[in-house]
């Protein structure tokens, strides 16, 4: 496994043979905080079996990923699934890999979400093969870590199109049908914790994925009307071959970020496949404009100006308090 701390690191040590590491695809992190057994994910699905049947959902990125587990737990609670996105095989595959097993009939579209015309054509596929969806989770994403100072205007548009310009016009080619055909539906976002706080070195993902809330929450105020939810889920930090090879390549950030989790571990797809399960069904369905933050509490441990004092103990704070009590006046 690897121990590389980033202050200690030597770059050149850093072995890309890490990325290939089976860590890669185990659930949880091999690294994890003592409070973590107090934070046992559960890997089942939540809901009542059934809690999907004649439903259909679309999940954009639904081939890898976190798309991937949330597919699996639609069609294991009934829903009809298609999964969109750019390779058709990775989609084909999964798609037949959780029909196998579910029973459920998972359908693969190939779509580029920044592309307009394709998304139009990809809704024209959905509504010929089940109609049109009660669920749409809008998923599909693109990101890399890179100094702001090194991205070109391409690299700005490449990451801004997949994540805001993508999520608005399949939200909008979906909301603008079902309107027509007054059909309800509920809409779901991933974003990312750092939607709210910004973040250095993902700036084209951090400005893309705030849009994406301010469009959610907005529409979720103006579609009530036509019997549409929009809600967000921001989720911390889960291993996923997608995110984890372009945000920590090396591997090298993983242990001071689970670190500053409170509950001392990373998230798994089936919680977040779980919540988002929920915020899609009809359990929900007085939920609308939410933004849900799933993050094991890393976001509040960033954010905390004294929170680095978990590290004092006992001894010193008993030190500490003597001082302070000591203090008299200003
Ligand atoms: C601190 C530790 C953190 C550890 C993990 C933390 C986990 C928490 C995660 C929180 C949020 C996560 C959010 C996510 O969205 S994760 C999902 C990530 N998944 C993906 O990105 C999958 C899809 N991605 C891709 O297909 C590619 O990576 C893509 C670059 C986004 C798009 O591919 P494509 O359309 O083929 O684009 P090009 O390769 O042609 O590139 C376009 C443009 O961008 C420049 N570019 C590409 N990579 C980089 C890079 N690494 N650095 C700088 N620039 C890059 C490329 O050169 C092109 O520009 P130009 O034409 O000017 O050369
Ligand atoms: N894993 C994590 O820790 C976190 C993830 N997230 C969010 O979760 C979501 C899933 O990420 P994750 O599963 O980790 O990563 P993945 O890389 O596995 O998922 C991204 C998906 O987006 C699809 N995609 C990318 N570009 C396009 C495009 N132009 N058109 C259509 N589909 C596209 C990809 O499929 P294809 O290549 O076939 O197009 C892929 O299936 C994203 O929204 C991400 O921002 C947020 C916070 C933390």
């Amino acid at each position: 496994t690897c121990q590389v701390h980033f202050e200690s690191s030597n770059w050149k040590s850093l072995s890309i043979k890490r990325l290939t590491d089976s860590r890669l695809h185990g659930s949880t992190g091999l690294r994890s905080g003592s409070q973590a057994n107090f934070f046992p994910p559960l890997e089942d699905a939540m809901l009542p079996s059934g809690s999907f049947n004649n439903r259909m959902a679309l999940i954009t990125g639904g081939g890898t990923g976190l798309g991937r587990a949330m597919t699996a737990t639609l069609s294991q609670l009934g829903a009809q699934c298609i999964i969109a996105s750019r390779k058709l095989d990775v989609l084909q595959r999964t798609a037949e890999e959780i029909s196998s097993q579910t029973g459920n009939k998972v359908h693969a579209v190939q779509c580029d979400v920044r592309d307009p015309q394709a998304v139009s054509q990809c809704v024209d596929q959905i509504e010929a093969l089940t109609g049109l969806p009660d669920v749409i989770i809008n998923n599909a994403a693109g990101n890399f870590v890179c100094p702001s100072e090194r991205l070109s205007p391409n690299a700005w548009k490449t990451i801004t199109d997949i994540v805001l310009n993508g999520t608005a016009f399949v939200t909008l080619e979906l909301g603008k049908r079902l309107i027509q055909n007054q059909k309800g539906a509920s809409f779901l976002a991933i974003t990312t914790i750092y939607a709210e706080s910004g973040s250095g070195f993902v700036v084209p993902s951090a400005s893309a994925k705030a849009g994406v809330e301010a469009l959610y929450k907005s529409l979720a105020a103006e579609w009530g009307r036509y019997g549409h939810r929009f809600n967000i889920i921001q989720p911390g930090p889960i291993r996923t071959k997608g995110a984890f090879s372009r945000l920590d390549p090396t591997g090298a950030f993983e242990k001071a970020m689970i670190d500053r989790i409170p509950t001392g571990r990373l998230g798994t797809p089936a919680e977040i496949a779980n919540l988002a399960a929920y915020v899609s069904s009809n359990y929900a369905s007085w939920m609308s404009g939410a933004v849900i933050r799933f993050d094991g509490g890393e976001y509040v441990s960033l954010a905390g100006e004294f929170n680095e004092l978990r590290s004092v103990t006992p001894d010193q704070w008993k030190l500490l308090e003597a001082m302070i009590r000591k203090t008299k006046g200003s």
